[in-house]
């Protein structure tokens, strides 16, 4: 479908530039929070001119607002600071979008990291997290992955029996058989640092593929067994248990279900203190949605952790016990928003009477969301932020996929060959989901600070996408 706008009805650009306060909760807003129109009329981010970026930088292009990224660090930790009396900790969930860059800023703002497999967490690692502050999660960690969470003294988030078993029955013997003469004895921080993760049984309104405290998922242990859990980590002294772990979701917008949540962790907590386990963490998990489109409306990061520490306070008074740490792990709501990816309009193509595809030099493999969930996203044209708004297209991405469309509909100023259209709020499982579909290379991504940008990932090359291959002697022409 064509529609076309009465011109100047509706300005494509400006309407979506973030409200300049210094208590914005980036997670409302379309645009990183220093999202500009400047004198020429052109989207700048962080100081830097987005059409300009791509001139240096290259299309297409990830860019990401150190500012937004640090305001939403900052705003979880305050929040924790005023709504919550106990002790407290923000874990960036680094599936959202894991590199050197992007854990060292978490870092820098006091946060610890959530990662999800080894290569996550050697790449926390490297970026300097602590240990202390590092959390191993994952429903099928392979003994490498755990070996190198335990060597380096992180937190393992014990998922199922059969990781529960490994770590507490077998460890020595497998830490012993495949390093022969390590004593199984001296393993590096015994008794093992772990969590539990427990399945609340909790609905949410979201995506059914990112839903994850309902009754039937492939993650944590079934709450009706909570009893024989807590008593085999009660009777297997290799296993410290500190904390207890849930995570229900994510992208949700209702606050109820992390308020139930809490709740629920604490009866919990009771249960395991029979069982003579001196828990003291209860981490809430992440899930905190974000706005991509003015439909959305997420609360912001402040009410949510408000909402989330009273009921906790609530629920800890009623079974009068001490307040545990807290902690939350929210990687969407921390990074979802402070980044843009930026793509250069090629090719369009006008089906009378239907639509009017117009392609960008990206699409699934640098954002597989809307092909994967039917995510919907906006976008503006960087180089014609006060253009009036003339028809509504669909942003097509340059994949051999019909379905490889990023935007069904997007209202945008007349576009043309050269444009930068920009696609909003690209942070979160953006770049961490990108493939190489059609051997197309992964972008460049630079992050935008006072008026500087400094590359953070850098562009894949033709040489990068061949690197794993190897041509046998006897397939090579020249054998
Ligand atoms: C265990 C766990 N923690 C944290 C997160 C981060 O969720 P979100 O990005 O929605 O905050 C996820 C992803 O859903 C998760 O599976
Ligand atoms: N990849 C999902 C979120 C998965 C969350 C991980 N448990 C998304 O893009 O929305």
């Amino acid at each position: 479908m064509v529609s076309t706008h009465p011109a100047g009805v509706q300005n494509s650009g400006r309407q979506y530039l973030p409200k300049a306060t210094d208590t914005t909760s980036p997670n409302q807003e379309l645009l990183p929070l220093t999202a500009r129109i400047n004198s020429s009329d052109r989207l700048e981010i962080g100081g830097c001119d987005v059409t300009t970026l791509v001139q240096q930088f290259g299309s297409p292009l990830y860019i990401l607002d150190e500012d937004t990224l640090r305001s939403a660090c900052r705003q979880y930790r305050e929040a924790l600071q005023k709504y919550y009396p106990g002790e407290s900790q923000v874990l960036y969930a680094s599936k959202a979008w894991s590199c050197l860059a992007i854990c060292a800023i978490a870092a820098q703002e006091g946060l610890g990291v959530d990662v999800v497999s080894g290569g996550e967490l050697y790449t926390a690692l490297q970026a300097g997290v602590s240990p202390h502050k590092l959390y191993f999660h994952g429903n099928n960690k392979s003994l490498e992955e755990l070996k190198l969470a335990i060597n380096s003294g992180c937190t393992v988030v014990v998922d199922n029996w059969y990781e529960l078993q490994t770590l507490g029955d077998n460890w020595s013997s497998v830490i012993g058989d495949s390093e022969s003469g390590n004593d199984p004895l001296s393993i590096p921080h015994s008794p093992i640092r772990i969590m539990l993760r427990l399945t609340p049984g909790i609905e949410c309104h979201t995506h059914e593929y990112i839903r994850t405290g309902h009754l039937d998922s492939k993650f944590g242990f079934d709450p009706n067994q909570l009893d024989e859990v807590f008593a085999f980590v009660s009777q297997h002294s290799a296993l410290n248990c500190v904390g207890l772990h849930a995570h229900i979701g994510s992208q949700i917008f209702e606050q109820q279900p992390h308020q139930d949540l809490a709740g629920v962790m604490v009866q919990w907590l009771k249960k395991a203190s029979s069982y003579g386990l001196q828990i003291q963490e209860l981490n809430v998990g992440g899930g905190l949605g974000i706005r991509y489109t003015e439909a959305d409306d997420p609360p912001s990061i402040e009410a949510w952790v408000k909402g989330v520490c009273t009921a906790m306070q609530e629920a800890c008074a009623a079974q009068q016990i001490a307040l545990p740490k807290l902690l939350c792990e929210p990687g969407r709501s921390l990074i979802g928003s402070a980044c843009v990816t930026a793509y250069t309009v090629g090719s369009s193509k006008t089906i009378p009477g239907m639509r009017t595809y117009v392609a960008v030099d990206g699409g699934m493999s640098d954002n597989p969301r809307p092909i994967t969930y039917q995510s919907v996203y906006r976008a503006v044209v960087a180089n014609k932020m006060c253009a009036p708004v003339a028809q509504t297209v669909t942003i097509a991405g340059k994949h051999c996929e019909s379905g490889d469309i990023l935007i069904k509909e997007a209202t945008l100023p007349p576009s043309e060959p050269g444009d930068i259209l920009v696609v909003l709020a690209t942070g979160a499982y953006n770049y961490s989901m990108a493939s190489n579909y059609n051997r197309l290379a992964r972008p460049a991504a630079v992050v935008v600070k006072g008026g500087e940008a400094n590359l953070i990932l850098r562009r894949e090359t033709y040489q990068d996408l061949m690197r794993q291959d190897c041509l046998p002697a006897r397939l090579s022409s020249e054998a």
